[in-house]
């Protein structure tokens, strides 16, 4: 398997550190306003990512931050006159519904800056102890200077960067480059004790502090956005990697943006649609769809064509899985097959080979799609030209299609569906069965049949019209 590493800009093998296990951290939210579809897709791309690697095998922990402490938070609660933790603790809910609607797999553990405070200022206590960070009159900074690799990922020029940038007013650094570790407190701000006085983590070391609390000095993967390669991850790279002595990360990846006209998809230029507006009119299944219509590097052009687009595609290959579930009705026992069986099964077997070789290369969900269509097509043209279907490959199809939808999260309801119905079906058989025995006089085993049932939370009542059931608590 293959993973574009930003930081050395091309394709790398996937080995982690340790065998079998995947350690990962990717950038929350900062919790101030509802998800749009650029945070989705980006949460979506590294979900499935993450399922991708459990379906080969790896034990994944994944850690995700809130940022629910932040100029932006700040600003925003006093615009509308709410507590800022109010206001943060509002948005991280809705935002961890809006991924549960999406379909995105729960992180392992989800760090929040109010709960690290003295994790944060330990980090900093440490790099001020081993030279890399000073106390100006605002703040504790990080002095970027003195870290010799800086700009390791970004490849960003430090005498650049030195170039553009400038101290503001009122900012006690010393140079203009270098960051905030801890910022002092203004009047009436979210405040937190600290050996430099009353104030709140900055923005980078939250990540610095808690990925490697939870996962450690090294680990795999650490993912966010494109926009987050500078200044941010280049900023907690250099925290890091100043603290521990240690390559930090194994690969960096990043997401391209949600375009709208040519523009990111952003709060500030408000161009962005809602995942609550999105859902209104179309399933979590299509929003994911669509995203995955692309490589999760490239930019993602959204447009209300480009959704109802996938959504179409998306209705087709449920279709196919609806014709396979009535063919399946009728399937034959396979006592021979025939070209067309074989035709099916070789279309399946080599889809199934692509589908794995466009993920192992990075990820390519783009790529994936064309061999689901392929199996979708074959599936519809086998069933019209066979008059009895043969069960068995039929079987294979369906396979392939669990397959996809462990990886890429879609088709659930179809196979959490069937599965159910299942269960129903054999649940009214053993009812009527029951039914039977009493008609026989067989009290005792109708009896065992009914506790038994009672036992795994399904209750029996016999009316004047029959024997109904229900669902109870146990
Ligand atoms: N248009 C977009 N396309 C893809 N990913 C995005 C987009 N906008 C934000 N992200 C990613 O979503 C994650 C969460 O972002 P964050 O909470 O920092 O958003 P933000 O910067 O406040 O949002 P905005 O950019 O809308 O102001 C980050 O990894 C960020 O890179
Ligand atoms: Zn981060």
């Amino acid at each position: 398997m293959r993973v574009y590493n930003t930081m050395s800009k091309q394709k790398e093998e996937f080995k982690p550190l340790r065998d079998g296990e995947v350690r990962m951290y990717v950038c929350g939210p900062t919790v101030y306003d509802y998800t749009h579809l650029g945070h989705a897709r980006t949460y979506i791309a590294f979900d499935v990512i993450r399922r991708y690697l459990e379906h080969k095998g790896y034990t994944v922990l994944m850690v995700m931050n809130f940022t629910d402490i932040d100029d932006k938070i700040i600003k925003r609660a006093n615009e509308t006159g709410e507590d800022p933790k109010k206001l943060a603790e509002k948005f991280l809910r809705l935002f961890l519904e809006d991924m549960k609607a999406l379909k995105v797999k729960p992180a392992d553990i989800y760090p929040r800056v109010t709960e690290h405070i003295q994790d944060i200022i330990e980090f900093v206590k440490k790099l001020e102890e081993k030279g890399y960070a000073y106390e100006g009159s605002d703040g504790v900074y990080f002095e970027v200077r003195k870290y010799q690799d800086y700009g390791k990922l970004s490849k960003i020029n430090l005498e650049e960067l030195r170039k553009g940038a400038r101290v503001e007013p009122g900012e006690g650094k010393k140079n203009p480059e270098d960051f905030a570790l801890w910022k002092k407190a203004k009047p009436g701000e979210p405040k937190w004790p600290s050996p430099w006085g009353e104030g709140r983590p900055g923005w980078h070391i939250e990540c610095s502090t808690m990925s490697t609390k939870y996962l450690g000095e090294q680990f795999d993967i650490h993912g966010g956005g494109n926009d987050l390669i500078f200044p941010h991850h280049e900023n907690e790279i250099a925290q890091t990697e100043a603290c521990t002595g240690k390559e930090w990360v194994r690969y960096w990846l990043h997401t391209g943006f949600v375009m709208v006209r040519g523009e990111k998809m952003s709060k500030s230029l408000g161009n962005f649609v809602t995942i609550r507006e999105l859902l209104q009119k179309y399933s979590p299944e299509v929003i994911r769809f669509f995203v995955l219509q692309k490589h999760y590097r490239s930019p993602l052009d959204y447009t209300e064509e480009g959704i109802q687009h996938a959504k179409n595609n998306l209705e087709r290959l449920y279709n196919t899985l609806e014709n396979i579930r009535i063919a399946l009705e009728k399937a034959e026992t396979p006592f021979k097959w025939d070209k067309e069986e074989f035709e099916l099964y070789e279309t399946i077997r080599d889809a199934r080979k692509k589908f794995y070789e466009a993920m192992d290369d990075d990820f390519n969900t783009a790529e994936a799609m064309k061999p689901i269509f392929e199996v979708a097509n074959a599936v519809n043209r086998y069933l019209e030209r066979v008059e009895k279907p043969k069960e068995s490959v039929l079987r294979k199809a369906l396979e392939f299609f669990k397959m996809v939808s462990e990886v890429f999260g879609i088709f659930e309801d179809y196979f959490k569906e069937s599965k159910e119905t299942k269960e129903e079906e054999l649940i009214e058989l053993l009812v009527e069965v029951r039914s039977e025995l009493r008609k026989q006089r067989n009290f005792e085993l109708a009896d065992r049949i009914r506790s038994k049932l009672r036992e795994l939370g399904i209750q029996l009542e016999d009316t004047p019209q029959g024997t109904i059931w229900k669902r109870i608590e146990v």
